[in-house]
């Protein structure tokens, strides 16, 4: 293996999420099963003896593919020369909160993280926020770091739409490897919008298909955007497997592309296009090329969708002015 290591850096690892991640990461399913990582693990101080636990463990894997495991609770190093960083550490929310009651908790974490990616990352850095709320918590960090290019930052709406996935499979008694151009818009939230209006089901429009707009309006869009406070109901705490699959779908996509005639959501800054304001980080219908994104174009946006994309797009200004506020944007 001649390939220079890829440098990923991981917070909260020692949390579950982290648990069922890295291991995930240091097989190869990440990046690519031929490319090498180091894996950099950023805890709290009273947390690292639990990632030395873990990363004993991943000692213990022999996995080929990592090159080396190093943990810290400095941002400085943990992120110096990080080609890929999955910002995973924040407090989860529990029964009966909304993930906007995180902000305040959680948001001062990501300002200092952004400042450390800002002054040490690699030159080509892909950060993807996952802990909650993770498109407001993506803007944080954002904002801290001006010297990134703003499209390196993204929040994770992946979950979202695998449940979302598998929700219209169910209905249309088919495979979600048969579903293609399904969306999520907006915020990570109980706001977000799953459509099915552009999807496909074998080919089929899936909107004819389900053809029954009660049932997407009272069972699919509700059920998938609720999804996570069922697990956290279910489990007593929130989704740990499902959101670790969904960050390795993410990234995974974000380097190696999406196939021909398919697309991903990934929360991305806005451009303005569907009159999301500009800079908002807010979910979209994308497709990559060669490592790039890019936002599909020329959707037709009818009326059901555009008042529910609307709706979370405003809560998502009401985040940004909320940090703001704070003083952490
Ligand atoms: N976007 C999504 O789809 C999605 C899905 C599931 C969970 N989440 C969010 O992910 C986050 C993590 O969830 P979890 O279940 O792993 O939580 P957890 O409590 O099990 O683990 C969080 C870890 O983060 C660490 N941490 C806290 N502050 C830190 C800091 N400043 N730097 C580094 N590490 C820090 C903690 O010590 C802990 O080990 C939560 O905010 C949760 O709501 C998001
Ligand atoms: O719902 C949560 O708080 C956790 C996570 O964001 C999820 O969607 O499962």
């Amino acid at each position: 293996m001649t390939r220079t290591p890829v440098n990923v850096t991981v917070t909260g690892a020692a949390g579950q999420i982290g648990y069922a991640l890295l291991f995930r990461i240091a097989s190869g399913q990440l990046l690519g099963a031929d490319v090498p990582v180091k894996l950099r693990l950023l805890e709290i101080t009273p947390a690292l003896k639990a990632a030395e636990g873990t990363a004993m463990e991943l000692d213990d894997c022999a996995f080929p593919l990592l090159q080396g495991i190093e943990i810290t609770d400095d941002p400085n190093v943990a992120f110096d020369g990080a080609n890929v960083a999955l910002l995973v550490g924040a407090r989860p929310r529990t029964k009966g909160m909304e993930r906007g009651d995180l902000l305040e908790a959680n948001g001062g974490i990501f300002k200092p993280q952004g400042q450390a990616i800002n002054a040490h990352a690699a030159d080509d850095i892909r950060v993807l926020v996952v802990g909650n709320p993770a498109n407001t918590n993506a803007l944080i960090a954002q904002a801290a770091a001006p010297d990134v290019p703003a499209e390196r930052f993204t929040a994770m709406t992946r979950l979202d739409h695998n449940r979302a996935l598998t929700q219209l499979a169910k209905k249309t008694g088919s495979t979600v490897s048969d579903i293609k151009r399904l969306t999520i818009w907006g915020n990570h939230s109980a706001t977000q919008y799953p459509d099915i209006f552009h999807a496909t089901v074998a080919g089929k429009n899936a909107a004819e298909v389900v053809n029954d707009e009660k049932w997407l309006a009272e069972e699919f869009i509700p059920t998938v955007a609720k999804r996570g406070a069922a697990i956290i109901e279910a489990r007593g705490a929130s989704s740990a497997a499902s959101a670790a699959n969904a960050a390795i779908d993410h990234v995974y996509s974000w380097v190696n592309g999406t196939p021909e005639g398919d697309w991903v959501s990934m929360g991305i800054p806005s451009d303005g296009s569907y009159g999301v304001p500009e800079g908002l980080i807010s979910s979209f219908p994308v497709t990559v090329k060669d490592g790039q994104y890019e936002i599909v174009q020329g959707l037709e946006i009818n009326e059901f969708s555009r008042t529910r994309i609307d709706a979370s797009v405003k809560e998502l200004e009401e985040e940004r002015e909320a940090v703001r506020s704070l003083g952490l944007i």
